[in-house]
């Protein structure tokens, strides 16, 4: 073991001794994490806690921690994107495998429980809005995963069939896939819960197929990576953060699962009418499978 100090440049603690961007100590840290993207979808989580330990904010990290049905929970908010994931993962990490102290890793490395409770867009007609998705995979056009060492686990068969099937235009990136930790795909299955393998991109607009004022590279992006199929399956879904998460909880050695509100169908031109009842009812399904 490493026991090196970690240069005050690396491991930014702030004068109060948290961690530089989420302004936590390493007791605010429940082992069971649920992530969200938007700030206010914090207090939507906690609001069914019995109680809150912690209550701190910082630019777009929000976090609560505290109790639901005993079980001690950290709701935090990542905001959106990849790049916002890097920082969560990297500090949540660091709270819960640091010294602050000493400035070095500890010996017993405490693996995390991380759930992304998150919105999405299908990209398969036959998912409606107001669906839940589980994402058995993650395929990321973002670049994240590939600044890290040790990506042995990358599935790069299927990554390289895509590449083949949508004749991927390298500019764009260089697509990496990343699986869900099973025993979590098993605690969260249900009949009401659809199962895909989700995209995860570097924008809303352009980069999910959208057009409002501008031409896009390729009009057809969508409808080539909906009709990839790889060993019976199929991607389901876009959005900003699953294969971040993924591809750094496998590298730090944390269990991650990411759990999608279909509020938008792409394939069928249609938004939820109910966005925040979809959303409450996932935070409420989470919750319940969390303490079943
Ligand atoms: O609702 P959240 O969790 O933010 O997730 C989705 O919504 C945002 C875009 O509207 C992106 O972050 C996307 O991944
Ligand atoms: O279409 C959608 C809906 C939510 N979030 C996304 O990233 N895309």
């Amino acid at each position: 073991m490493n026991k090196t100090p970690i240069r005050e440049s690396e491991l930014i603690l702030n004068e109060d001794g948290s961690i530089y961007h989420l302004n936590l100590k390493p007791d605010d840290l429940a082992s069971t994490v649920i992530t969200v993207g938007d700030p206010d979808r914090v207090a939507q989580v906690s609001k069914h806690f019995d109680s809150i330990e912690v209550n701190v904010s910082k630019r777009e990290f929000k976090t609560h921690t505290g109790r639901f049905r005993g079980k001690r929970i950290t709701v935090i908010s990542t905001g959106i994107g990849t790049d916002n994931i890097d920082i969560v993962f990297n500090e949540l990490d660091a709270l819960a495998n640091i010294d602050f102290e000493s400035r070095t890793i500890r010996e017993k490395l405490q693996k995390l429980t991380i759930i992304r409770i998150g919105t999405s867009g299908a990209i398969q007609k036959d998912i409606p809005v107001d669906s839940f998705l589980a994402s058995e995979a993650a395929i990321g056009f973002d670049n994240l995963l590939h600044f890290y060492g040790n990506t042995g686990f990358l599935e790069t068969d299927l990554s390289e069939a895509f590449i083949k099937h949508t004749h991927w235009n390298p500019k764009k990136s260089d697509p990496y896939v990343v699986s869900a930790d099973s025993s979590l795909l098993a605690l969260f299955n249900s009949v009401e819960m659809k199962k895909g393998i989700t995209a995860t991109n570097v924008g809303f607009y352009g980069p999910q197929g959208r057009k409002l004022r501008l031409d896009l590279e390729d009009d057809d992006l969508n409808k080539k990576i909906g009709s990839f199929v790889y060993t019976g399956n199929r991607i389901t879904n876009l959005e900003m953060e699953t294969s971040g998460i993924y591809g750094m909880a496998k590298l730090l050695g944390h269990k991650a699962i990411s759990l999608n509100a279909i509020l938008a169908n792409r394939a069928n031109g249609t938004f939820s009418k109910q966005p925040q009842k979809t959303v409450e009812r996932l935070i409420e399904y989470t919750l319940n499978k969390l303490t079943e």
